[in-house]
């Protein structure tokens, strides 16, 4: 494909300046024996600070720093953490993540309760086997996994995470994303994991329970998505579980195909409703609809039903949001674009997505793993033929980590 790509910003620069100069800070106090140690660059004596109150600050800073922390051998101390939500510090997800992360790492956590600000991991040695995590909410099963899955990958061996809370839960990846677009995705990069979906469950309840099985790797291979091709097909699930009519599941799936086919003529669509019976506990209807191109790009549209909210209007949001991730011709969705972030930092060589509009999780994913990596990430914005205002490309030469007990 003709791609032409103008260079246009490198985040803020503020933020490019801040944190080149902490790594080359950090990176100047390493041995020369050290920095040839490649992914396990660790001098136990360094610490990282992390400003967890930075850009999204949510969350995500805390997985993807736990996360880099554990690859990378960096001790990390995350303060001011999530500052800005309504509910600052840790809440039970962060936590169990956090926990999750240490255990395989046999790190040394420091500080981490329920409402903390400010925590410390020392990391160790990545092991395989069985690990778990349970925040005992309906904290999303989903978030446990972007916080452990690239640990486990440098691990020594296979590894089961048994990860419980909830499997469909909001503000995060509902499991189907995981598996269906999320997956797929990571194969790309060399990532293999299967996901045993054991029990499903919703909020307030939770409960549910999937147990994920991951491979190893010696190294991240780059990926190159830039070409979006055709949509070939459409399909996704409604659901109700529990109590809930059936007739929800019927109405978000009529109201979702009916709002693709507004915009989109020509497309297979299958949106089956469905009832959850034996896996799944608790009480919840939602959707989520994927779509597929020619190339082999997966994107998705969700939604999950609110009190007082008709079923039609949560089918129709959910074909919104994937409309919304397909009209700018890329190649990952809004969701996708920050979750691939430290899997570019940390694969070996240069990595090319075609995206719509990045986003500020992204923009925070790529402030931490610069931070915490020597990756560097550029921005452009697309000006050929099959983009338009919203196309962008997002460019890393990845740090190359390599696991070093493979
Ligand atoms: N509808 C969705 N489909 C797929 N992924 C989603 C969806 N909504 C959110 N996500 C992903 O879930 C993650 C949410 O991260 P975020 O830090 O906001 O959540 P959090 O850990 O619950 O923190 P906080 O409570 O501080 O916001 C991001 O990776 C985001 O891309």
């Amino acid at each position: 494909m003709h791609r032409k790509c103008v260079r246009l910003f490198r985040l803020t620069r503020h933020t490019e300046v801040e944190s080149a100069a902490s790594f080359r800070r950090f990176r100047s106090r390493l041995s020369v024996k050290q920095l040839k140690l490649g992914v396990r660059q660790k001098m136990e004596s360094e610490v990282m600070e992390i400003d967890g109150s930075v850009m999204e600050g949510g969350g995500q800073i805390l997985r993807v720093s736990a996360a880099l922390s554990c690859i990378t051998g960096t001790s990390v101390k995350i303060t001011k953490i999530r500052a800005g939500r309504s509910t600052p510090g840790l809440r039970p997800q962060h936590l169990s993540g956090l926990q999750l992360v240490s255990d395989l790492c046999s790190g040394s956590l420091q500080g981490a309760e329920i409402g903390s600000t400010e925590i410390s991991l020392t990391p160790g040695k990545i092991h395989c086997g069985n690990h778990t995590a349970d925040p005992q909410t309906a904290g999303s099963v989903c978030l446990l996994l972007q916080a452990s899955l690239p640990c486990a990958v440098f691990a020594d061996g296979p590894s089961q995470l048994v990860l419980k809370g909830g499997t469909n839960a909001e503000m995060a990846p509902q499991i189907d994303y995981t598996v269906k677009v999320f997956k797929p995705t990571m194969e790309k990069f060399g990532v293999h994991f299967d996901c045993d979906v054991r029990l499903r469950a919703y909020y307030p309840k939770g409960g549910g329970e999937v147990m994920v099985t991951v491979n190893p790797v010696k190294e991240l291979q780059p990926v190159l998505m830039t070409e979006r091709g055709k949509l070939t097909k459409c399909y996704g699930r409604a659901f109700v579980a529990g109590v809930l009519p059936y007739k929800l599941a019927k109405d978000m799936s009529s109201a979702a195909v009916r709002t693709i086919r507004r915009e989109i003529k020509d497309l297979y669509i299958n949106i089956p409703a469905l009832q959850e019976k034996e896996n799944a506990t608790g009480n919840a209807n939602g959707i989520i609809i994927i779509a597929e191109s020619s190339t082999g790009c997966v994107f998705a549209g969700s939604a999950l039903g609110r009190k007082g909210v008709y079923a039609e209007q949560i089918g129709a949001e959910a074909a919104e949001m994937l409309l919304r991730n397909v009209r700018h011709n890329g190649c990952v969705d809004e969701f996708l674009q920050d979750q691939v972030i430290i899997f570019m930092a940390l694969a070996k060589g240069t990595s090319r997505i075609r995206t719509g509009p990045v986003t500020q999780h992204t923009q925070t994913a790529i402030h931490i793993a610069e931070k915490l990596t020597q990756a560097k990430f550029t921005i452009t914005k697309c000006d050929d033929e099959l983009s338009n205002d919203d196309t962008f490309l997002i460019e890393c030469e990845g740090s190359g980590a390599a696991n070093a007990h493979m």
